[in-house]
């Protein structure tokens, strides 16, 4: 019986082929793998640059590529007859030898550029390698069918021009040795394409199937024909990973909790997704996996219903957000539903309490300070550190705000209300009462979850982490989080050292969501500098990068409002005449009332028009974000006067600039921007 195993690009291009097309393809790959009778035998590619390539005829004037090595057979791709044969005559095929993952290149397209590289080599004698051995070249994987031309190349633009032709895994330690890195980022960058740990075997690089068996990014083995219906029919991204995010999914275990950073679409979500499946195929007991809102957790689950067929397994996992986990641990030890106050009855609270200072500033200190560092006493609070609040309060004025705190939180326990940030630091009393202090227990009386797995972890509050963080015991596995502290849209900036997380940093860094322009342009717009958060210290964009181009974001300055809505209605007409369906269009904004008037406008085309806060964690094709001026984004009402506590009021910008940087980082392939008046000044010029 043949060894089937698919590449992504096959499913791809299945599914762009007419429809009795693609079931004949699926049953002839099905009679292959089962080599069944009429099952389509391989036949040799005469002029084929590797001579282990065959092509099978899967289909009436449809071929499937195929690799073979004994029963291995590496199923590439599945084109019409002429392209099939054009493709199977160009590629060439090997195994790293460094690493002894697969590689393929296009050795035409490679011969072809050769003799330019020979003319540039021969009118200069620099060469970019010149300082680096053989040896050194070798122990990095570099193939010695390249060496030459690796030989002549003359500067870094001649280099990234063979990106496209080189394997990722022979153009990555190059480039990172023509930045001028060391032998050891050379290395750094060669690891970062392994997905799997490095196995105790030499590498052979004569063995393909055992190449294949180390690239789960590039191949996926199918024992029989419900894992072949499988591969070829579920989303490429429940298949198949980028190799730094299948060793993270997939890392067997962790000592201690990990964080996984990473900007906007480098697939932080889809690894928790992959993190959560693979515990939960272990079997090792219950999973939370857990986000910031209802909205996102509701997509989560979504995601994970198509991720996880099996019943049994799904079941292991509860998704949730930590909101809901409070309000349950809480109605269940009261009996009854918690009740929850207002903003407009808090913000009257704080107001009875004459303290001279506004109850913005007052609901800040409050969740800030005392609920961030759960400051139970006034005398913990008066000698508190105050992260973030830059106006210096005297023992008095501490005082007299503590005094504020108690008529606040007095009045809500009379009238039965609570807030949601108060609901988490009961709710984590109330699991740490029955299941003793997890901190300092070794083995707890009880163990509400086995792991945790949480998304989105820069916009959750110091309070909700000490809930989460009593929610599972301390053990491998425990904790593993994902998020991004450029994305941050909350005030909230916790140091996971500071709420007994002791996490572990990994970070990806390459989006697959933006193409680059976008991705640049979004970079300037949150400005490139650092964000703090989630690890001790700041955190920078450096490094982040896109591997698709596309269109620059468009800009477009309207004389008012009203054309900045007809400017609207066309483009998204545009869009939808360019054959996108309306569901994969968003229209975003920063105020509710512009929402309502792009939701008027745009009525009966279907896209989905929301707040800026509600392109959280999504995706689109097509993005568009409107009423992006001066007076609007920042939005004036959410930002602390400078005069009340300037270091406040750079918070709350920097989280306006985030919230736009998210909204704009949600577009798969075109980003249209309007403002009418004065642009907003985060816009880049
Ligand atoms: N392995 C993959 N296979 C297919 N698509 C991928 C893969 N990894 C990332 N993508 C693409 O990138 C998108 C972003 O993934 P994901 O939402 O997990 O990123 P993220 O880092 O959580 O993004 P953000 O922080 O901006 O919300 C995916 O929806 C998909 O379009």
């Amino acid at each position: 019986m043949p060894r089937l195993a698919v590449s992504p690009e096959f499913p791809v291009e299945l599914s762009t082929l007419p429809e009795p097309v693609r079931r004949d393809v699926v049953l002839s790959a099905r009679r292959f793998l089962q080599d069944a009778e009429g099952a389509p035998h391989p036949e040799r590619v005469t002029g084929a640059r590797d001579p282990r390539v065959a092509s099978l005829r899967l289909a009436d004037g449809y071929r499937g590529v195929v690799v073979r090595q004994r029963d291995v057979y590496w199923l590439l791709t599945v084109l019409p007859d002429a392209e099939a044969w054009a493709y199977a005559q160009r590629y060439r095929f090997g195994v790293n030898t460094a690493l002894g993952v697969v590689e393929m290149w296009d050795a035409v397209a490679l011969d072809r550029v050769r003799p330019a590289m020979r003319r540039a080599a021969e009118a200069t004698p620099t060469r970019l390698f010149a300082d680096v051995r053989d040896g050194d070249l070798a122990e990095l994987g570099i193939d010695g069918r390249f060496l030459p031309l690796v030989r002549q190349i003359t500067d870094e633009l001649t280099l990234e021009a063979l990106e496209s032709l080189l394997p990722p895994t022979q153009y990555e330690p190059l480039a990172a040795l023509a930045r001028g890195e060391s032998m050891t980022g050379a290395r750094r960058e060669l690891e970062n394409c392994r997905a799997l740990p490095p196995d105790s075997e030499p590498v052979n690089p004569e063995d393909f199937g055992a190449a294949l068996l180390r690239s789960p990014d590039r191949a996926v083995f199918t024992a029989h024909p419900g894992e072949l219906d499988r591969v070829l029919e579920a989303p490429g991204w429940c298949v198949f990973l980028h190799p730094p995010q299948h060793r993270l999914a997939h890392w067997e275990s962790y000592p201690q909790p990990t964080l996984v950073t990473g900007g906007a679409g480098t697939g932080k979500t889809l690894v928790a997704l992959h993190r959560a499946a693979h515990l939960a195929r272990r079997g090792s007991g219950q999973i939370l996996l857990v986000t910031f809102s209802q909205g996102l957790s509701a997509d989560l689950a979504a995601k994970l219903d198509v991720l996880v067929e099996d019943e049994t397994v799904r079941k292991r996992i509860e998704v949730g957000n930590v909101d809901r986990l409070a309000h349950r641990i809480v109605a269940e030890a009261e009996g009854r539903p918690p009740s929850l106050v207002g903003a407009t009855e808090l913000t009257a609270l704080w107001e009875e309490s004459d303290t001279g200072h506004s109850p913005a500033f007052l609901l800040r200190e409050w969740e800030q300070v005392v609920l961030a560092q759960n400051l139970r006493t006034l005398e913990e609070y008066l000698v508190a550190p105050r992260p973030g609040r830059s106006v210096e309060l005297s023992d008095e004025e501490r005082k007299t705000v503590w005094r504020a705190v108690e008529h606040v939180t007095e009045q809500l326990r009379e009238r039965g209300r609570r807030t949601l940030l108060q609901l988490a630091a009961e709710a984590s009393v109330l699991l740490g009462r029955t299941t003793g202090d997890l901190l300092e227990e070794a083995e707890p009386a009880r163990e509400p979850y086995r792991h945790i797995v949480v998304d989105e972890a820069q916009d959750l509050h110091p309070a909700q982490w000490r809930l989460l963080r009593v929610a599972v015991p301390h053990a491998c596995d425990d904790m593993f989080i994902v998020g991004d502290p450029h994305q941050r849209i909350f005030d909230t900036r916790v140091a996971l050292a500071s709420v007994g997380i002791d996490a572990v940093r990994w970070q990806l860094q390459v989006s697959y969501r933006l193409p680059q322009e976008i991705l640049s342009w979004g970079v300037r717009l949150r400005g490139g500098g650092p964000a703090d958060g989630l690890v001790n210290g700041v955190q920078e964009l450096y490094g982040f990068r896109a591997t698709r181009h596309g269109p620059r974001p468009v800009v477009r300055a309207y004389d008012s409002p009203r054309d900045e809505l007809t400017g609207l209605v066309a483009q998204v007409r545009e869009w939808i005449r360019d054959g996108v369906p309306p569901g994969e269009i968003a229209v975003a904004a920063r105020t509710t009332g512009l929402v309502r008037d792009a939701r008027a406008a745009l009525r009966d085309l279907g896209v989905r028009v929301t707040t800026l806060h509600g392109m959280k964690g999504l995706e689109f094709r097509r993005v568009a974000v409107i009423g992006v001026a001066d007076g609007i984004v920042p939005d004036p009402d959410s930002l602390t006067p400078a005069g009340e506590d300037p270091a406040a009021r750079a918070h709350d910008l920097q989280r306006e600039r985030g919230l736009l940087y998210v909204a704009c980082t949600r577009a798969l392939e075109s980003l249209y921007v309007s403002h009418s008046g004065r642009a907003s000044p985060f816009l880049p010029t």
